[in-house]
């Protein structure tokens, strides 16, 4: 969609609020408090007596210094100083589960624009390839690459294609024109200079338009911000009248309406993606991005086709495809297309061009669960904060909207105009930041109340252990109480996997990788880590602690799960093309002694299916008097689960180790 823009000269201007202010690392930056409803929430547990300790030398820590300071990078993990100064000042419970995608155009395209947003909570920049030049997105994407480098963040970057959409021109670079009531304006497919383009025409992007439309058909700017009737056809140029008027916006898009239905002609037939969406495409993977947003999505075909070109282009690439909700089509083939990609996007701009308008919100409703369901990130995107495109508070309206997305709990929010061409973006994000942090709070309190909430998320995908693990490791943070969950991630599927539990406590999520630590902020709950790790889980978690220990990241007393899908017996059993079979993993299992086990692995306590079971090293042999389970007391050893023998389910699970930190 371009712009839609809702009329305020009726409002009179509003008093600008003022958000806390806090700085950071750089003075002249100053953002608002990223916490400012909450304060710190540590629990004490005293009734669960847990068997891992972890202690912790203090002197591991060494200082940083100039431009590590900056990136909090030291020991090989990297994290900004934001989310490390979020973390000490408010504690792990208060820090913000819902992220943040703001799409950056004139207003926020220099490199302190950018900085403020990232200073300001933002987790992925959007570039919308309907607007600017390549040259124009590729020195913005460097400045936050830049930026990424340099303080440490992990901004992913979501290029959002095109689309085979019908739109206006660029109105020959004025921002906008006005179409008055009763007017007649011409819509053409002819192409002018913009000195010799005669007054009230507007040149449209589809060839077949003016064949596609009938005498009598509505035609609405933007999903209806402006109207018109198609009152005589001349050859190539549609003549129309105005019946309700408005701004036009350069490129706005265009749909055209026949006895109160969509039209869907030869336009229904116009690809997917456009010979300038692939090269857009070829742009994006060359600039290295790290999603790419597909406009129009109509099947799951398409997303097929554009991840297997991702992968012969650029094999081992990381480059995440997000399905945009926004047409009928992509509604009739919803789930398939949600299977086929690796997130999805409610576009409700163009979604409430297609689809009467107040379908819109069971829309965005059902796309959120399903993705949850599907465990496939959700953006809800377009006029969250639309009237701070021109005033430095949002509606009230507004802040009910976007309270009922975090409610929902969407993976993230978006910014479009708010961010790119309206007066206060970082007023606009702020906004979303401090509703995220109350809503979430506010959800958290109201939780044990609502018995409707299912704690634990249905699955519609195959049963796996791994998910199993993941549902049971959020169970038991939340019963536990815990103050976070750590995952050590290689792939980010775990950390993705306990993500969609929407787990009270916040997921830390280390990966080695510098683009799955992007990516994985596009998630809920993940606070992601770049750390160099080795396939010794012991050796990791010691070291992970004493780094952010000596940070003052974590406490003495915190309670952490942690749940790791790097395990060496995993790597041992890892066939040549790099898959797992039973078959392996009983071979590799019955190689391997259990007494060579690192002694933590003692103190491991293994969930599977629900069912906690205490000292795998013990229980595979004889089950000894003290390994019950810590939240029901019971004894209870059961192997038969999923049925696989019981030699065969470690090296498949990924082990969960809770553990009080001293
Ligand atoms: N790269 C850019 N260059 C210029 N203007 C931009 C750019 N990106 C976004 N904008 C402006 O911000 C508005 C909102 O962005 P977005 O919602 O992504 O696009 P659209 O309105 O086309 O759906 C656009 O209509 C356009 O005016
Ligand atoms: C996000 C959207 O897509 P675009 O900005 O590309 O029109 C939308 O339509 O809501």
């Amino acid at each position: 969609m371009s712009g839609s823009f809702r009329f305020s000269s009726s409002l009179s201007p509003v008093q600008s609020r003022d958000f806390p202010k806090m700085s950071f690392f750089n003075p002249r930056i100053q953002v608002p408090n990223p916490a400012p409803l909450l304060k710190p929430t540590k629990t004490a547990n005293t009734k669960v007596v847990l068997p891992g300790i972890v202690r912790v030398a203090a002197s591991e820590m060494p200082v940083t210094a100039g431009k590590s300071a900056a990136m909090a990078e030291s020991g090989g993990l990297q994290v900004d100083l934001v989310t490390e100064a979020d973390l000490k000042e408010n504690g792990f419970r208060s820090t913000r589960r819902t992220k943040i995608v703001c799409t950056i155009g004139p207003r926020t395209c220099e490199f302190e624009e950018i900085e403020a947003l990232a200073v300001g909570g933002m987790n992925v920049a959007r570039f919308n390839m309907c607007h600017g030049t390549l040259e124009w997105h590729r020195d913005v994407i460097r400045r936050v690459r830049q930026l990424n480098e340099e303080k440490g963040f992990a901004v992913a970057v979501m290029m959002d294609t095109e689309g085979s959409e019908i739109h206006m021109d660029d109105l020959n670079g004025a921002e906008s024109a006005k179409a008055e009531d009763g007017e007649i304006w011409t819509f053409t497919v002819r192409a002018f200079d913009p000195s010799s383009c005669p007054e009230r025409t507007i040149t449209v992007n589809y060839d077949g338009f003016a064949e596609d439309v009938k005498i009598g058909d509505e035609l609405l700017v933007d999903g209806g911000m402006v109207r018109f009737v198609v009152t005589e056809k001349i050859g190539p140029d549609v003549i129309c009248q105005c019946t309700d008027p408005g701004l036009l916006l350069p490129r706005a898009n265009l749909t055209f309406w026949r006895n109160e239905s969509l039209v869907q002609e030869r336009n229904a037939m116009l690809p997917t993606i456009s010979s300038k969406d692939w090269l857009d495409i070829d742009f994006g993977i060359a600039e290295g991005v790290d999603f790419i947003a597909v406009s129009f999505v109509k099947s799951a075909e398409v997303i097929k086709t554009l991840k297997s070109y991702i992968t012969a282009r650029s094999p081992g690439s990381k480059i995440a495809v997000i399905a945009k909700i926004e047409s009928i089509d992509s509604l009739i083939n919803l789930e398939e297309i949600i299977k086929a990609s690796d997130g999805a996007m409610v576009a409700r701009g163009d979604l409430g061009a297609q689809i009467p308008i107040e379908q819109v919100p069971s829309v965005q409703k059902k796309v959120v669960q399903l993705c949850r369901q599907l465990n496939k990130p959700v953006i809800v995107a377009s006029q969250l904060l639309e009237s701070m495109i021109e005033y430095p508070i949002p509606t009230r309206a507004e802040v009910a909207d976007v309270s009922e997305a975090i409610g929902q709990q969407a993976d993230a929010l978006m910014l479009s105009s708010e961010s790119a061409m309206g007066q206060y973006p970082e007023k606009a994000l702020a906004v979303l930041r401090s509703v995220s942090l109350r809503i979430e709070k506010w959800r958290r309190e109201e939780k044990h109340l609502d018995t409707t909430d299912p704690s634990v998320v249905s699955s519609s995908t195959p049963p796996s252990i791994s998910e199993e693990i993941c549902n049971t490791a959020s169970q038991m943070a939340n019963k536990l109480k815990a103050d976070a969950i750590f995952v050590y991630t290689k792939t980010g599927q775990t950390a993705s996997l306990l993500s969609r539990n929407r787990p009270d406590c916040p997921i830390f999520a280390f990966t080695p990788s510098t683009s799955i630590r992007r990516c994985l902020n596009l998630q809920w709950g993940l606070i992601p880590f770049r750390l160099d790790f080795s396939d010794e889980v012991e050796s990791n978690l010691n070291r992970t602690f004493s780094l952010l220990k000596a940070r003052g990241m974590i406490n003495s007393g915190d309670l952490i799960i942690v749940v790791s899908d790097v395990l060496q017996s995993i790597q041992a059993i890892k066939n040549a093309d790099h898959s797992f079979s039973i078959e392996s993993a009983y071979k590799a299992m019955q190689a391997s002694s259990w007494e060579s086990c690192s002694p933590l692995w003692s103190r491991v306590w293994l969930v599977l299916k629900g069912r906690i079971m205490t000292n795998l090293m013990r229980s595979t042999r004889s089950l000894s008097d003290d390994a019950s389970c810590p939240v029901c007391g019971s004894v209870h050893m059961t192997f038969a689960i999923s049925g696989y023998s019981p030699i065969c389910l470690a090296p498949f699970s990924l082990k969960i180790l809770s553990t009080r930190l001293d």
